[in-house]
C-alpha cells in the first residue's frame, strides 16, 4: 500500500501537485498528450488553484492535456453544485483552457442517456486504444464513498469500465459516475483526503478489516497497487 503522509494541507497539494507535473511530462514525453480525470467536492480547490499558478503552471503542456471527471452531480449547467463549475474557476478559466480539451457530463437528457453520452465521448477520445487515464484524482467523503460511488448503491456491482447514472438517496440526487473498474485501469491514481472529518473513513477503507466494499465503496479501488498512491495529513492518518 502507498500511503504518504504531510504535516499539514500545503504540503501535501504541494507534492501531489508535482506528482501531477510528473505524471504528465511523461505521459505527453511518450504519448503527446497528458489525460487527466479531475474530482469533485471541495476537497481538491486548493490543488486545482496551484496548479493554475507560478511555478507549476508552466511545468505542464496545457495544451496537450485533456480533462475529464471521475463523477459529476446530474444537475443543469452552470448549477453551482457542479464539480465542473468548480474546475473552471479554479483551474480551466485562469489557464485558458479549451472547451475542446474539458470532456464535462451533458445533463441536457436522462440520467441513463447523460452516462451514455459520456461514456461515448471518452471511448471517442480514446480510439481504438484502451481507456486509460494517465492521472485520476479521487477524494473520499465522511462515509468512504469515492467518486459517486456510494454505499448501499447498485452501481458497486458494476463489473464494466464505463459510466453510469445512480441515484443516491443519501443526497437526493442522481450521479454520474465512473464506475470502479474504469477507475483501477487508470494508469496512476491519487487519492487526496485531508481533515480529522474524513479519519475513520480513511481507517475502515485502508486498514479495517471489518465491514464491506457496500458500506465502505473505496474499498473497490486496488489500494495494493503501487499506482494508487493515498496523499493524507496527519489529521487523515490519525486513525492509521
Ligand atoms: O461527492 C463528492 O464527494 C467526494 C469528496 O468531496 P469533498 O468535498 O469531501 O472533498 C468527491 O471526491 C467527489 O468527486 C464528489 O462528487
Amino acid at each position: 500500500m502507498n500511503i504518504k503522509i504531510y504535516d499539514n494541507t500545503n504540503d501535501l497539494i504541494t507534492a501531489l501537485a508535482q506528482a501531477v507535473c510528473d505524471v504528465a511530462k511523461e505521459a505527453i514525453a511518450t504519448r503527446g498528450q497528458f489525460n487527466f480525470v479531475l474530482s469533485g467536492g471541495s476537497s481538491p480547490r486548493k490543488l486545482y488553484k496551484l496548479l493554475a499558478s507560478e511555478p507549476n503552471k508552466n511545468q505542464i503542456d496545457w495544451e496537450n492535456t485533456c480533462f475529464f471527471f471521475g463523477d459529476e452531480r446530474f444537475v443543469p449547467k452552470g448549477n453551482s453544485q457542479r464539480n465542473s463549475l468548480m474546475a473552471k474557476k479554479a483551474l480551466f478559466d485562469p489557464l485558458k483552457i479549451k472547451n475542446s480539451h474539458i470532456f464535462k457530463v451533458d445533463t441536457t437528457g436522462s440520467p441513463e442517456e447523460a452516462a451514455q453520452k459520456y461514456a461515448e465521448s471518452i471511448a471517442a477520445h480514446f480510439q481504438k486504444t484502451p481507456v486509460e487515464f494517465d492521472f485520476l484524482l479521487l477524494g473520499i467523503g465522511e462515509n468512504a464513498h469515492t467518486a459517486s460511488l456510494f454505499p448501499n448503491t447498485d452501481v458497486l456491482d458494476e463489473t464494466e469500465a464505463t459510466i453510469k447514472s445512480v441515484f443516491v438517496k443519501e443526497v437526493d440526487m442522481y450521479r454520474i459516475t465512473m464506475t470502479a473498474p474504469l477507475i483501477n485501469q487508470a494508469k496512476n491514481i491519487g487519492f487526496l483526503v485531508f481533515g480529522k472529518d474524513k479519519s475513520e473513513a480513511v481507517f475502515q477503507i485502508l486498514e479495517d478489516k471489518s465491514g464491506s466494499v457496500v458500506q465502505y465503496p473505496a474499498r473497490l479501488i486496488n489500494s495494493d497497487d503501487h499506482k494508487v498512491v493515498w496523499y493524507l495529513d496527519t489529521a487523515a492518518a490519525s486513525r492509521l
